[in-house]
């Protein structure tokens, strides 16, 4: 057996997969074979769905089918609405808000007494989990603000139905298809940690909702999704500083701070989605304000300039340009890793169904290092 520690598991092949492949030197993204840059130009996040669940992309007659039927399992239990209630209440974070409903919605669901080997039950589980998740987090927004929660809009799809219940308005096209497009870009990503820890949990054979809450748990840390709602921070220290967006950033990495949406652990150079959301962030700035756009821009220009820190590797990721967008979509900045969450249950629930299907428990094993034998001393004693 080998001995050799790969300290966080870099590289470490752990599972095969079908679902999402990266090309961190060349900088490039797939969805079983297409290529992100097609799908977030062409498809719908319910077509990418049904492409990670399925295998194939849908015909016409499958996405009517297939949207009509996550459309209707976007209500959420009264008894979950409470919960949510309760939890705005104590001012709990949106990602721990949406980690305790998520788990509670085993609670009404049908097949909760499916043994986890039921492919189909497990299927369906997979496809309530991400039709209710934006019903749960635009209800905690809207409550935590003293509003009522809307009732899901069947006649719209996943995105524009999630900034409806959010805002209480239907979003015009340029919104939907902004946001449509962020959470198709946000839907896979190889063994990330937020899916290796579902898959983790899935290898016990346990269910779709442990294994969705864990991933939720993972996502939520400033060194994976959580950093997009950092990038904002840091965006709005800039703003606020006497400093521009240069000399801000100099003392900042001075200071051997690290520049939250910089770097990732596969990509060694500019993520692709970072460079789709930023021709996002522009379009909207053009036509509103370009403060945010700008910041992000010069701070990408000065760590590739200056420091040549892009040219090492540790360029823009994902999330580094989705704050600017959602923030000109009027998305309150504490909802954006949820938003983040709330597309990955798509990856999620597609890794733990395709490595359930072929299971073997994981687990690695650590090298001891304690001390090797130490005799027990009585508890008065010592
Ligand atoms: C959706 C996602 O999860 S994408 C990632 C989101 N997270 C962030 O944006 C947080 C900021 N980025 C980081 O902390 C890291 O780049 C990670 C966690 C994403 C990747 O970490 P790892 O692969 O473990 O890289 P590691 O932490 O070993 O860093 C390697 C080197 O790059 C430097 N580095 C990495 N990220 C940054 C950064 N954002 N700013 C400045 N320096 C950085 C490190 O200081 C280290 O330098 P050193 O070798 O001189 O000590
Ligand atoms: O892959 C990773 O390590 C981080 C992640 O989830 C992503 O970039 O979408």
């Amino acid at each position: 057996m080998a001995d050799e520690l790969t300290k966080g598991l870099e590289g470490v092949l752990a599972a095969e997969s079908e679902l999402s492949s990266i090309d961190g030197d060349a900088g490039r993204l797939i969805y079983r074979g297409y290529d992100i840059e097609d799908l977030a130009a062409e498809a719908s996040f319910e077509e990418v769905l049904f492409l990670l669940w399925r295998g194939h992309l849908p015909t016409r007659d499958e996405l009517d089918e297939f949207t009509a039927a996550m459309a209707d399992e976007r209500a959420i239990d009264a008894a979950v609405l409470e919960t949510i209630r309760s939890l705005a209440a104590a001012d709990e974070e949106p990602m721990a808000a949406m980690r305790t409903a998520v788990s509670m919605l085993s609670a009404t669901d049908g097949d909760a007494d499916a043994p986890a080997d039921d492919r189909e039950a497990a299927r369906r589980k997979a496809r309530r989990i991400v039709a209710k998740t934006p019903t749960i987090l635009a209800a905690y927004d809207r409550v935590r603000q003293g509003e009522s929660p809307i009732d899901p809009d069947p006649d719209l799809g996943l995105a524009a139905n999630f900034l409806y219940m959010l805002t209480g308005e239907e979003p015009d096209d340029v919104a939907a298809e902004t946001f449509d497009q962020a959470l198709i870009l946000h839907a896979d990503h190889g063994l990330n940690a937020s899916t290796f820890t579902a898959m983790v949990v899935g290898s016990t054979m346990a269910d779709m909702y442990a294994a969705v809450t864990a991933g939720v748990g993972a996502l939520s840390g400033p060194l994976h999704g959580g950093a997009n709602q950092d990038v904002m921070e840091v965006m709005f220290e800039i703003d606020e500083s006497d400093l521009g967006p240069r000399e801000w950033v100099q003392r900042a990495t001075d200071e051997g701070r690290r520049i939250p949406g910089f770097g990732h652990r596969v990509y060694n150079v500019k993520d692709p989605r970072a460079k789709i959301l930023q021709a996002r962030s522009e379009e909207l700035a053009a036509n509103g304000d370009d403060t945010w756009y700008e910041i992000t821009t010069t701070i990408e220009d000065y760590l590739s300039e200056e420091k040549g820190l892009v040219e090492k590797g540790i360029a823009p990721n994902v999330d580094f340009y989705s704050g600017s967008v959602y923030y000109q979509l009027g998305i309150p900045i504490d909802m954006y890793t949820p938003i983040f969450a709330m597309s990955r249950t798509g990856g999620w629930t597609a890794h733990v169904l395709e490595y359930q299907a072929d299971n073997r428990l994981i687990r690695p094993r650590g090298r001891y290092i304690g001390p090797e034998e130490r005799e027990y001393v009585p508890i008065d004693e010592r």
